[in-house]
């Protein structure tokens, strides 16, 4: 497994590949690997990638002024382990400097999908997104990116972007990764105390509730709000548990019939601020 911490020997390596006539596929990560980020190299293999690469990139320009990026978790020993057990074979994980030398004065600015939710709840945070994913596909060159379906809004914010500026890239959707108890796997999970953590499961039920009752015809105000109760109840702070048209994120008050929906919810236990995302119907 190679790895590249400067532009010129990323590209050095993805021209060797290709010259080879490989196909490569990136799968974007912050690093702190758990085993959703290994299901994304698995699938991005599966999709008929000869070539994986990872980054391992945590990216000053999604975080806000509010959020503590010196806290995201860093584990580059373990990453590169659990990477080279996962058949990866080239990691790309450049310096801020790399990413953004001095003079760096262009973002990209999504617009449709990337308003509401997280756009709400972390201002400039899908800028930040869209900007590093541009750059890691110009980078990298590859033909194949996965990303998981645990960052649903950020999914189809980064499937409109390729859509729109003609980035010649697949973007390849990977079902989310959870705990036997069915908390979605995430690297800030490692932050939840005990107790926290013996609550988290219970937002994957109270959102599956609410799916099945709306997909049975209950109404959606009246499935939210229960929803959104039995939370506070369990110790949770939500911020939002909405029913959304699933490419464009845009709310829903009635069940629609002319494309799939989607369960969206993000809340907050102790410290933790938890994401999760289920189809509706
Ligand atoms: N449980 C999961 N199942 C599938 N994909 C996942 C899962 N968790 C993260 N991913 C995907 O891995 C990629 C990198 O995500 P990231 O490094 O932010 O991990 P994370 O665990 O989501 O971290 P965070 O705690 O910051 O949300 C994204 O495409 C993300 O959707
Ligand atoms: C896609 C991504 C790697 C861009 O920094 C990040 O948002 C993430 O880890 O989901
Ligand atoms: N997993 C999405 C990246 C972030 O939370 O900033």
């Amino acid at each position: 497994m190679q790895i590249c911490r400067d532009l010129p020997s990323l590209r050095a390596a993805t021209a060797a590949l290709r010259a080879d006539g490989q196909r490569l596929a990136i799968v974007p990560t912050m690093g702190a690997l758990h085993d959703g980020h290994l299901a994304l190299v698995a699938a991005a293999r599966a999709a008929g990638a000869d070539a994986v690469s990872a980054s391992i990139f945590v990216n000053p320009l999604q975080f806000n002024a509010n959020e503590d990026l010196s806290r995201y978790p860093r584990d580059e020993a373990g990453d590169l382990a659990k990477l080279k057990a996962a058949g990866c074979d080239l990691v790309w994980m450049p310096p801020v400097e790399a990413m953004y030398p001095p003079g760096s004065a262009t973002v990209i600015e999504v617009g449709g999908p990337s308003a509401g939710w997280e756009g709400d709840a972390r201002p400039g945070h899908f800028r930040g997104v869209a900007t590093v994913c541009c750059k890691l596909f110009q980078q990298s060159q590859a033909e194949i990116a996965a990303f998981g379906e645990k960052d649903w809004q950020q999914l189809q914010v980064v499937t409109r972007m390729v859509a729109d500026l003609d980035i010649p890239i697949r973007i390849l959707p990977v079902a989310t990764v959870r705990e036997a108890d069915g908390l979605a796997m995430s690297s800030r999970n490692r932050f939840l105390s005990a107790e926290e953590r013996a609550t988290a499961p219970v937002l994957l039920r109270v959102m599956t509730a609410a799916a099945t009752a709306i997909a049975g015809g209950a109404a959606v105000a009246a499935a939210l709000d229960d929803g959104l109760a039995r939370l506070r109840a369990a110790g949770f702070e939500p911020d939002y548990l909405a029913l959304v048209e699933a490419e464009t994120l845009k709310p829903l008050t009635a069940r629609r019939a002319d494309g799939p929906m989607r369960l969206v919810a993000a809340a907050r236990l102790g410290t933790v601020r938890l994401l999760d995302n289920i189809p509706v119907g």
